[in-house]
């Protein structure tokens, strides 16, 4: 081979290379690039270590017995998934019944001003965000309602992302985002004029405590709106396979245990709520909401290519591998979950705090 097809051939491989890294790279939604893969505010030399204490602590979640810890495992695992879900999702992480017609990003923002339009909010009034992530939901609520909103994550690298994306959008005179625990909220009671959480309730060990929270910050006659995770009546303990699918998306979801669909209720009312509808959003006639990760296989095998190849020459930290390798099996049981019907993301719930409520409470 003479020096200039060397050349050529060297000069056409990094080309190449550019393409599928940084072009190719962002699977659904620019806004991420591959070669900005971090772990979020752990340091680049902790994300193997960090990915290997939260697999050890959530592997059998059934079996977590310190309930406290949770949150701090739930910050480490949204440290090590944030780039990753931006880069091959966008900035909304959770999902949505498919529509016909519609585009995934339509599909999504439908389904979130759905949540606030179920909270019938006017314009400048304050709501709450329970587990904003890097704030795609909040963005779309504040457009469509001209509310004002308030996000809380407990991930301050997620409080970077999404004051960064509200500034982008010119949504930041509307939107606020805060670090906090939602288990106890720095919020003074009978504050807000509506709230929601969308697919993020699900990670507190038990629900009691984050809709207590939830129904103090409200203001008296006031509606709140949740998007839960949950098994369905469809599921069988029983089941070999039915355990093995909860079990997969718990594990690598940071859940310390999904709950069943009729225990929601019982819970907003045991803290105080009257409950004003429930009703499952995954359910026929919807279309499946899992169609998005099934159709995105390949990426995710690419996606798994571009990973190995920057962590192997050091361009995103060592840890990311194994990081996506879990989100990849994950991707599968929530697949399965949604096939057969025993798990549902968006068990919708709405609540009021009763206008007679106690202003102390
Ligand atoms: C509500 C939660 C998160 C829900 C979803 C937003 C995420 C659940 C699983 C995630 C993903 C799985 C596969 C990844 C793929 C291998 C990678 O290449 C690109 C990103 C994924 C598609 C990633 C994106 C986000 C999810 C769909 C939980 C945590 C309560
Ligand atoms: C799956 S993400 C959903 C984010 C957002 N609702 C969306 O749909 O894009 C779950 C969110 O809940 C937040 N979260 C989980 N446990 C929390 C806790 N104890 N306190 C505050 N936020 C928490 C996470 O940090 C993350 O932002």
């Amino acid at each position: 081979m003479d020096s200039m097809t060397l050349i050529c051939t060297v000069g056409l491989l990094f080309v190449g290379l550019y393409w599928f890294v940084c072009i190719h790279g962002p699977a659904e939604q620019k806004g991420k690039r591959a070669v900005d893969l971090s772990g979020g505010s752990i340091s680049s030399e902790k994300v193997q270590d960090k990915y290997d204490q939260y697999w050890s602590f959530f592997r059998r979640p059934k079996e977590i017995e310190t309930a406290e810890k949770v949150p701090d495992f739930v910050d480490t695992f949204y440290n090590l998934v944030t780039d990753i879900y931006e880069w091959g999702w966008g900035q909304s992480f959770h999902f949505s019944p498919s529509i016909p017609g519609k585009s995934h990003r339509d599909a999504t923002r439908l389904h979130e001003e759905m949540a606030v339009d179920l909270i019938k909010v006017s314009p400048g009034q304050k709501i709450l965000d329970v587990g904003c992530g890097v704030g795609g939901p909040m963005r779309a609520i504040a457009a469509h309602s001209r509310a004002k909103v308030t996000g809380i994550t407990i991930n301050e690298y997620q409080v970077k992302r999404a004051k960064m994306h509200n500034k982008k959008a010119g949504l930041d005179s509307l939107c606020e985002v805060v670090c906090g625990n939602f288990l106890e909220m720095p919020f003074e009671s009978n504050t807000f004029d509506g709230a929601y959480s969308i697919e993020a309730t699900c990670h507190a060990p038990k629900l009691d405590d984050v809709y207590a929270e939830v129904f103090r910050v409200l203001k008296p006659g006031s509606l709140y709106m949740s998007y839960e995770w949950v098994t369905t009546s469809k599921y069988n303990g029983d089941n070999e396979e039915h355990r093995d699918v909860i079990q997969g998306i718990e594990r690598g979801d940071a859940l310390p245990g999904l709950r069943r669909y009729d225990e929601i209720a019982a819970v907003a009312k045991k803290v105080g709520f009257e409950v004003v509808e429930e009703r499952d959003l995954a359910a026929p006639p919807s279309l499946p909401w899992w169609d998005r990760l099934k159709m995105g296989r390949i990426a995710y095998w690419r996606n798994h290519i571009v990973v190995t190849v920057l962590a192997a020459i050091g361009v995103a930290p060592k840890g990311t591998v194994d990081v996506h390798d879990m989100l990849f099996k994950t991707a599968d049981y929530l697949t399965r979950g949604g096939e057969t019907g025993i798990f549902s993301p968006m068990h919708m719930i709405l609540c009021r705090k009763p206008v007679d409520a106690k202003s102390d409470s």
